[in-house]
């Protein structure tokens, strides 16, 4: 009965935003599975983008042969928060874009500004999409999460929000997913996938501080679950809808 009320209710757009580690992708995949939502993970678009141009041989400072092989870029998201996917072409990219040799070099495509506009172009399209009814979510909306989506992609989403955590967090988190421990020794080893990237690709987005109207949950001191029912609670209070 309440999936038929939902079910009539207009399309929701939820725009989350952050900085590396700050668990953007953990928390839009579960906040999305919960509210009967799609899952667009444009990071993972940056870096499937990334993985194309390594895997035809450019230079990433090749700006012009760059932004030219991503538009031509045969690219497929799978928009389940159960169960996301990428393909390239027939390829399934999702493990191999994860790759830390990915992750060191991701920047460089994601600081092309016509590789923006491109990537730009097909996320619109992806989140409009799915307010359809013949769309994944049946035209129920998207959870869509990135560096730019509360401030350029969607900037009219119905929420929007900013996922922050502590620099201390941020690299304890990334240290843990990347060498299974937080210790001094795999902390330091994931600087560079932290903040160096972040510092980087600060200087075409900005994802530090909330625009206007973008709501701010840190995630510092809580633990996955309570951070997905913070970011509930904020969707519930601005749109009036509930899990
Ligand atoms: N409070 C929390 N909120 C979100 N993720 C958390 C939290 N505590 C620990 N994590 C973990 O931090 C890691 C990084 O999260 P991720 O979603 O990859 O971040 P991002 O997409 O922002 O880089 C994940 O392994 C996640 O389970
Ligand atoms: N909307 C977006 C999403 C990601 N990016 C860039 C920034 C990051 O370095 C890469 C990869 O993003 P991703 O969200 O996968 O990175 P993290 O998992 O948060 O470390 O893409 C971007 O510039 N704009």
């Amino acid at each position: 009965m309440e999936d038929e009320l939902n079910e009539q209710d207009a399309p929701l757009v939820v725009a989350i935003d952050g900085p590396s580690g700050s668990g953007k992708s953990s928390v839009s995949r579960r906040a999305a599975s919960r509210l009967g939502l799609a899952y667009l993970d444009t990071g993972a678009m940056y870096r499937a983008a990334t993985w194309w141009c390594l895997d035809q041989g450019l230079a990433l400072d090749d700006t012009d042969a760059v932004a030219a092989a991503v538009a031509a870029m045969p690219l497929s998201m799978g928009v389940d928060p159960q169960a996301p996917t990428v393909h390239v072409g027939g390829t399934d990219v999702g493990e191999a874009i994860r790759t830390t040799e990915i992750s060191a070099q991701v920047s460089a495509v994601a600081t092309n500004l016509a590789v923006r506009a491109e990537l730009g172009r097909l996320q619109r399209e992806a989140i409009a999409e799915q307010t359809r009814p013949g769309s994944f979510s049946g035209g129920r909306g998207v959870v869509a999460e990135g560096r730019d989506i509360t401030t350029v992609i969607a900037p009219d989403a119905d929420v929007r929000l900013l996922l922050t955590a502590s620099e201390e967090a941020r690299l304890a988190r990334r240290a843990i997913d990347v060498h299974g421990s937080a210790d001094a020794a795999a902390v330091h080893a994931t600087r560079d996938q932290v903040l160096r990237r972040d510092a980087d690709d600060s200087t075409v987005v900005q994802f530090h501080t909330a625009a206007d109207g973008v709501v701010t949950v840190d995630s510092s001191d809580l633990d996955l679950e309570q951070t997905v029912d913070a970011v509930l609670e904020v969707v519930r209070r601005v749109s009036g809808r509930t899990a």
